[in-house]
């Protein structure tokens, strides 16, 4: 077994409900009920379930931004809520995140420069002048933009765009763990495609770990080495992704799949750069449960639409695709 990145033991996370009256009794809302995830270094696992089922707290409680009541999280070796001071930021540089909404997450009144800066200068307070505008640039290559994007602010750019600058900020410290709640739910689906080919890259490219929150299955399945479904603040079913999706064992998660349109019965396959285009594209099924593709004659990539095309095309290969 391959060095583990990422494991939660037993978390508990009840919120306190606010009283009806003054005579009430404080009543609280267990919402994680001992939930004990693991991720190998370098894979990604998904975590899958309807809203309310406790995805997002198990994320916040990972980040270490919510202190859970009891259990514990370990990130590369170390018990994250055990640390504090000068510690806790040396691990932090370890760990960072990537949320839904692409709009809200970016300070509209910073630049690209301070916005993708914020960690290191949080994180890394030694850190020179310098030695941070060599991130800054390191990362916008990383995730595909100009460089000139760095002087920019967050309304001049698409949510696509600036999903990739989240990302961007993600990576300026270095992290091995990335954890992405929702990173692409906010994004029209053939941007969607776009967000998730890069998070593959990047995970490729610097040996990544993604804890992967999503509720769609077409993502998760897409992306993810290993899934863990969530019901009711308890993982009721875990293992590897195409096994679960393919073979739910747990009525939760039979339902769940059930639930999903017929395209996402298609098996994950990526198609490589260099592979002949030997099936039709209009028999394309997409990461997003989409049905049809097409070639966009400006980025020269696969895009998705939920409509069919007036004619299949054959693409010219240059992104990879997901294929029945
Ligand atoms: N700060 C809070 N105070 C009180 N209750 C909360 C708080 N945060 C979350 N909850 C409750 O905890 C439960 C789980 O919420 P959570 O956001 O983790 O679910 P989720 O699976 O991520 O849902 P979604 O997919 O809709 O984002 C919900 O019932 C929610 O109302």
């Amino acid at each position: 077994m391959s060095e583990v990145i990422l494991k939660t033991t037993d978390l508990v996370r009840e919120y306190q409900m606010p009283r009806p009256s003054i005579f009430s009794k404080q009543a609280s809302l267990r919402v994680l009920h001992g939930v004990s995830v693991e991720l190998a270094a370098g894979q990604s696992l998904g975590i899958v379930g309807e809203s309310g089922s406790g995805k997002s707290t198990l994320a916040r409680a990972v980040m270490g931004l919510e202190r859970p009541q009891s259990g514990r999280v370990n990130i590369a070796g170390n018990d994250i809520y055990a640390l504090n001071g000068a510690d806790l930021r040396e691990a932090r540089k370890g760990f960072q995140a990537i949320f839904q909404d692409p709009y809200g997450s970016l300070d509209p009144r910073h630049t690209v420069r301070t916005i993708i800066s914020e960690p290191v200068v949080s994180l890394e307070r030694g850190i020179d002048a310098a030695a941070r505008n060599r991130r800054i640039a390191e990362v916008l290559e990383a995730v595909g933009l100009p460089l000139a994007s760095a002087d920019k602010y967050p309304h001049e750019f698409s949510g696509g765009q600036r999903q990739r600058i989240a990302i961007a900020r993600a990576l300026i410290t270095r992290p091995a763990l990335i954890v992405a709640d929702e990173p692409v739910s906010a994004l029209d689906v053939s941007i969607q495609a776009q967000v998730l080919n890069l998070m593959m890259d990047l995970q490729e490219k610097l040996g990544l770990s993604y804890l992967f929150i999503s509720h769609d299955l077409g993502v998760v399945r897409a992306i993810t080495d290993r899934v863990a479904v969530m019901h009711l603040g308890r993982i009721v079913e875990e293992g590897p992704t195409g096994a679960v999706f393919d073979n739910p064992r747990h009525p939760y998660t039979q339902a769940l799949v059930a639930a999903v349109p017929k395209p996402f019965s298609g098996r994950r396959k990526r198609v490589r750069s260099d592979a002949p285009p030997q099936t039709p594209v209009h028999t394309a099924t997409t990461v997003t449960g989409c049905a049809y593709a097409a070639v966009c004659p400006v980025r020269q990539e696969i895009c998705l639409t939920q409509t069919p095309i007036a004619k299949p095309v054959t693409p010219t290969w240059s992104a990879r695709c997901h294929f029945a």
